[in-house]
């Protein structure tokens, strides 16, 4: 059964095309830098031991964009990977926000589609482009089953003393304004590949997802009990261009001060803040290099983004009573060792104690990378959303 999986996060497009049940995909790729200088697309097809990989730069302004080039790649020339759209049987999307809707993978209907145009508001960086890449595979793979995977859905096993606000009920009651959390498919998948690889059931993880979104879990025997994000995929974490916590104090001063409007407030803290706004690049490698070249501006936004999760470290401890494993995922949790070591430094107190040279030498794969005698153990695990949503979709029907 051959399910194409399309993972559109806010400033990129990561897909992968599985012969299910098999692990390993046909072909996977990567849009990145959607909508900003530099964007390029790496498409990778696997023949056998060989692998072919195709890389094309150029400007792409947005998603649809970009999954349209994909879709070309897919089909096209020699390396091409299916001779026809109907090849594919189901297409999985991920879908940031599922609201409190959806709890498992879901069949896209019109009313599907309705509810995550309904909640665009909440996630204006994700719900929008999900639904535009659904659109673009709808119209070019007519004939397969369209499946939605909710980064929410992970999330449905925290408790109500962690999902709820300090605000009156009937916020929540009448319009569903509670702590949804995101990057479950991330969280769940990466959590259950430590479990299976510390051979541990009852377990206390805090799996950290750095991405252009970042957010935190804590795990407690498989299952999400607290995490960073909220009602929205804004709280919690410093982020590309995300400001993550915030004290709305600071909204209010904003318009009652300097007139702000609510789409400046929202283009503020969801567009322009976070590395971009305190560093100047909203991409971890830029903000690298500035930091080499001695610039204070990116120096300080490392400072802020490294602080801001070892923060929550020292909180999920306390909520899990204790860790026996922190995670480090996606682009930045996998490639930069700095950042995790910057957030590994002086735990020792929670008996967090990183090998640093195990941690520097990393280069792929799930790899522990704490000390010997660390209680903690600290490992690097790479994410694979695309395969966990795949997964999902393929036990659909199996
Ligand atoms: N070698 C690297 N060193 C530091 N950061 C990196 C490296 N490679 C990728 N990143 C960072 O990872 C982030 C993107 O992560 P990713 O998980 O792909 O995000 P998303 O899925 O949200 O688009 C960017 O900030 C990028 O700079
Ligand atoms: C939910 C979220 O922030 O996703 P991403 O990291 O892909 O932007
Ligand atoms: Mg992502």
């Amino acid at each position: 059964m051959n399910i194409l999986v399309i993972n559109s996060g806010s400033s990129s497009i990561k897909y992968q095309l599985f012969k299910m049940p098999v692990k390993s995909p046909v072909c996977s790729g990567l849009v990145e830098r959607i909508g900003i200088e530099g964007s390029f697309i790496k498409h990778s097809v696997y023949k056998g031991e060989e692998k072919v990989v195709l890389e094309k730069s150029g400007f792409i302004l947005d998603h649809a964009e970009g999954l349209k080039q994909v879709l070309f790649l897919l089909s096209e020339g020699e390396n091409a990977v299916i001779a026809s759209p109907d090849d594919i049987a189901a297409v999985g999307h991920r879908v940031v926000h599922g609201g409190e809707h959806f709890s498992g993978p879901t069949l896209i209907t019109p009313e599907v589609k309705e509810e995550i145009r309904k909640l665009f508001s909440l996630a204006p960086l994700h719900n929008p482009v999900n639904l535009k890449c659904i659109e673009v595979a709808e119209e070019t793979f007519s004939q397969a089953k369209q499946v939605a995977i909710f980064d929410t859905a992970f999330h449905q096993t925290i408790p109500q003393q962690a999902f709820r606000y300090a605000i009156p009920d009937q916020y929540y009651n009448k319009e569903g304004i509670r702590v949804y959390g995101f990057h479950g498919t991330s969280h769940k998948y990466v959590s259950e590949q430590a479990i299976q690889y510390l051979d541990k059931k009852e377990s206390k993880i805090i799996s950290i997802h750095l991405g252009n979104g970042c957010s935190m879990t804590a795990i407690k025997d498989g299952k999400s009990v607290d995490t960073t994000m909220g009602f929205g995929p804004l709280s919690g974490l410093v982020m590309g261009t995300r400001s993550g916590d915030i004290d709305p104090s600071v909204i209010f001063h904003l318009i009652e001060h300097s007139g702000y409007s609510l789409s400046q407030l929202s283009t503020l803290f969801n567009k322009q803040s976070g590395l971009l706004g305190v560093g100047g690049s909203s991409d971890m490698r830029d903000i690298r290099k500035l930091v080499n070249e001695g610039n204070e501006a990116a120096i300080l936004a490392i400072q802020l983004y490294a602080y801001r999760i070892k923060k929550f470290i020292g909180a999920y401890a306390a909520v899990l009573n204790g860790i026996d494993a922190i995670l480090f995922t996606a682009g930045v949790g996998e490639n930069d060792k700095d950042m995790r070591a910057a957030v590994c430094s002086e735990l020792s107190y929670l008996g967090i104690e990183m090998d640093i040279q195990s941690n520097s030498d990393y280069s792929g794969g799930i790899k522990d990378i704490s000390l010997d005698n660390s209680k903690v153990k600290i490992l690097v695990i790479p994410t694979n959303e695309e395969y966990e949503i795949a997964q999902q979709c393929y036990n659909l029907w199996n």
